[in-house]
């Protein structure tokens, strides 16, 4: 036994010499015959680089040698067909072949080996072979289940027609086919939903499906200006109409004559322009501040607005006049978490763009860094998802978006249990807040970090009673 382990051991090094110091490629051919591995001293000894030896094959080396005898240990060789080798070996590197095959045995450094011991040993590099195979196919099939746990960016595939919305929900779907029927009417359009759902997407979607498109899209937010400069901006002003007015200002409808104008955050409107709005939709005509003529537009009205405009109707802080006649034809756009399968084609979407706009190269999403973000409840809707995946494109290093590049609330969520969406949504502005040292606005500031509006963020903490002290509001 000790025996056999002794000649066993020899031969190993008897093969290792072989492949280090001889270099032969003998083992390594793979089924093509073609060279899968070489050392440096088989490029030494047959005088090609390791990039011209994978592009030989067996028989660019030792023609003579039958194909199906490379792949075998050398020792299993015909004489004679070694003497080919061997001529070729001396001929390229100058120097005999270390190694006598005779009929019996092989002579190496003075010592012979038996043919049944060489016998064995190719049974051992043959195991070995086997080996390496089952193990190289055990890791093919962990590479695999590994991508098919990895959402790969290749597979990004748009659902619908329009070019900028991703979307794989049916009720989106459904609100996405009332814009095809609706964008080449004239008919105004109120857009409901939350914060960041995408409505000014729709919007746009409207205008660039309508026979407008060629005009311009107008945009007002009519939650960022008290009603004074409102009207200004809406209607425009005459020369002298104020303090400080030393020429004429057309307004917003003068610039969307033809075109669109679009009113975000309809439901802030001061009441006393909303009457001077229904004017124009019923009428298509104004005044300027300040001026005494009368101004024919051609104007289409799309509205949006992500408050229950028929509470403040009822509260009497819209016109119901008006309210009828915006809603003609309502899309309501939904949340994000009532959308979760749009998560996943959503942050491929946003990866895909921030990569574009950072110059980074993120391939993989891990699927436990996607169900994170599917587990978050995403208060923001898609803006702040977007804002998410931007610093997470940003921080992550290699080409996987790191679970540690999205914020701790993201993460945390995926764990916690699901409370009332109100707590949710109270603790969640809390946590921002206190990442922020309290600082609602601003870059980097409680909002921007949350995907919300300055305004829009005050408005949640009052309603939820989050202030610094932890007091009632
Ligand atoms: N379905 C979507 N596919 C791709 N991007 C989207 C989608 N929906 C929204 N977005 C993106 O999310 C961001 C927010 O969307 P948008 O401004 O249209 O929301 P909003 O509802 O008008 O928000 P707000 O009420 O705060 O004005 C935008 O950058 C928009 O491009």
């Amino acid at each position: 036994m000790a025996d056999t382990e002794q000649h066993l051991e020899e031969m190993l090094r008897l093969a290792n010499f072989t492949i280090e110091r001889t270099g032969t490629p003998i083992v390594w051919v793979d089924s093509t015959t073609r060279f899968a591995r070489v050392n440096d001293a088989a490029c030494r000894c047959f005088g090609y680089s390791p990039d011209e030896f994978i592009r030989l094959t067996a028989q660019d080396i030792a023609p003579g040698i039958p194909t199906e005898l490379w792949p075998q240990h050398w020792a299993e060789l015909k004489r004679m067909q070694f003497r080919t080798f061997s001529d070729h070996f001396r001929k390229r590197s100058g120097e005999k072949f270390p190694v006598e095959v005779e009929e019996n045995f092989i002579r190496f450094e003075g010592r012979e080996y038996s043919c049944s011991f060489i016998k064995d040993m190719t049974q051992h590099f043959q195991t070995q072979e086997a080996l390496r195979r089952a193990l190289d196919e055990v890791q093919t099939l962990k590479n695999r289940l590994e991508a098919e746990n990895v959402y790969l960016m290749n597979e990004i595939k748009l659902s619908n027609n329009f070019d900028e919305i991703v979307t794989g929900n049916p009720i989106f779907m459904k609100a996405l086919q009332l814009v095809e029927q609706v964008a080449p009417t004239d008919a105004s359009v109120l857009i409901l939903g939350e914060t960041g759902v995408g409505k000014e997407l729709i919007a746009r979607a409207i205008h660039n499906l309508s026979n407008r498109r060629d005009r311009p899209l107008i945009r007002l937010n009519c939650a960022a200006l008290p009603a004074t400069l409102m009207e200004n901006e809406l209607f425009g002003h005459e020369r002298g109409a104020f303090t400080g007015a030393n020429c004429r200002k057309p307004g917003r409808f003068d610039l969307a004559d033809g075109g669109t104008l679009f009113l975000d955050e309809v439901g802030d409107l001061p009441m006393e322009l909303q009457s001077k709005l229904l004017r124009v939709l019923q009428e298509g005509e104004f005044e300027r501040l300040g001026g005494a003529e009368t101004i024919k537009v051609d104007v289409r009205i799309l509205a949006a607005t992500h408050v229950d405009l028929k509470a403040l109707l009822a509260e009497g802080r819209f016109r119901s006049d008006l309210y009828y006649r915006l809603n003609v034809f309502p899309i309501q756009c939904p949340p994000l978490r009532e959308r979760r399968e749009d998560i996943p084609l959503l942050v491929r979407h946003f990866v895909k763009a921030s990569c574009e706009k950072n110059g980074k190269s993120i391939e993989l999403i891990p699927r436990h860094v996607m169900e994170s973000l599917e587990g978050y409840p995403w208060p923001g809707n898609i803006r702040e998802l977007q804002n998410v995946i931007e610093r997470a494109v940003i921080i992550s290093r290699g080409n996987k978006l790191e679970i540690d590049s999205l914020p701790k609330m993201v993460i945390a969520a995926d764990a916690a249990p699901i409370s009332p969406l109100e707590v949710t949504e109270r603790e969640h502005i809390i946590r921002a807040l206190e990442t922020t040292a309290w600082r609602v606005g601003g870059p980097k500031g409680a909002a921007e970090i949350l995907g919300l509006k300055r305004t829009t963020l005050q408005a949640r903490m009052r309603k939820l009673g989050i202030n610094r002290q932890g007091l009632p509001a």
